[in-house]
């Protein structure tokens, strides 16, 4: 069996990170680049919580803060209060990301490499983010540059409208400029 891969269209909606220390921190960045609505809830936050457009509430996290959330994030430091948010976000739905145990997760996070609109996301299926990371290293240097992405994508769209056998032809000629540029046999 393996995990479900997935980008998800969550923008807009709420979520809910227990914690605020440099894993809450990271998985709030994630989120807000999302669009996700981040409520983040802990005794205390790390100061760069301070710069991000975040509700934070300073105090310790409770089931009833959960209320709503689409997404919820446990990262805590105490595993008990992790397990305990994380059954009780289960229960409503949510979409789950346990901090300190991926097996109680419905939502892992992968080590992501973008340009633009463009995400590769890497999962190793198990927890081993250094592998996820030095894999993304490399990846990173494979990506095109935006603008050759637009461009590509203004040109399948022409291609799009073409009608007859002028249409696959164009199709077929962007395949090859992509698959060349790319370095895979045209
Ligand atoms: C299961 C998973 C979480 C999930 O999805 O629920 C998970 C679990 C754990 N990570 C731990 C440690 C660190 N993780 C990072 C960094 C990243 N970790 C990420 C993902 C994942 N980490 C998921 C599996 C991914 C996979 O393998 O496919 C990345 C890719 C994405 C992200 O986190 O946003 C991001 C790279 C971002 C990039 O690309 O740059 C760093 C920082 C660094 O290395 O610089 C440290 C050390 C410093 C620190 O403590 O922060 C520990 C504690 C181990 C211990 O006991 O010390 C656990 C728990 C455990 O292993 O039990
Ligand atoms: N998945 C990952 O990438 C990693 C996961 N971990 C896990 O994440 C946990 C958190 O790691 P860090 O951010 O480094 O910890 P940290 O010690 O820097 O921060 C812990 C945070 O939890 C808050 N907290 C404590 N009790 C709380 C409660 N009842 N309600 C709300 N917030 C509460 C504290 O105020 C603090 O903000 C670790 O204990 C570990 O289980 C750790 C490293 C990496």
């Amino acid at each position: 069996m393996s995990l479900l891969a997935a980008f998800l269209n969550l923008s807009g909606q709420p979520a809910v990170v227990a914690g605020g220390g440099r894993v809450a921190l990271r998985r709030t960045q994630t989120l807000l680049e999302a669009g996700l609505q981040v409520t983040v809830v802990a005794p205390q936050v790390h100061p760069e919580f301070s710069v991000l457009p975040v509700t934070v509430v300073q105090r310790s996290c409770e089931p009833a803060d959960l209320k709503d959330a689409q997404v919820v994030v446990a990262a805590t430091n105490d595993p008990a209060v992790n397990d305990r948010l994380c059954a009780a976000a289960h229960q409503q739905g949510a979409l789950v990301n346990h901090a300190g145990d991926a097996a109680l997760s419905t939502l892992r996070f992968p080590a992501v490499i973008s340009s633009g609109d463009l995400q590769v996301a890497v999962s190793t299926g198990r927890e081993l983010p250094m592998l996820a990371q030095a894999l993304g290293e490399r990846i990173s240097a494979l990506l095109p540059d935006s603008t050759t992405v637009e461009q590509w994508s203004r040109q399948r769209e022409e291609a799009l409208r073409e009608t007859g056998p002028g249409r696959e032809l164009a199709l077929q000629t962007l395949r090859k400029d992509i698959r060349t540029t790319m370095g895979v046999p045209a």
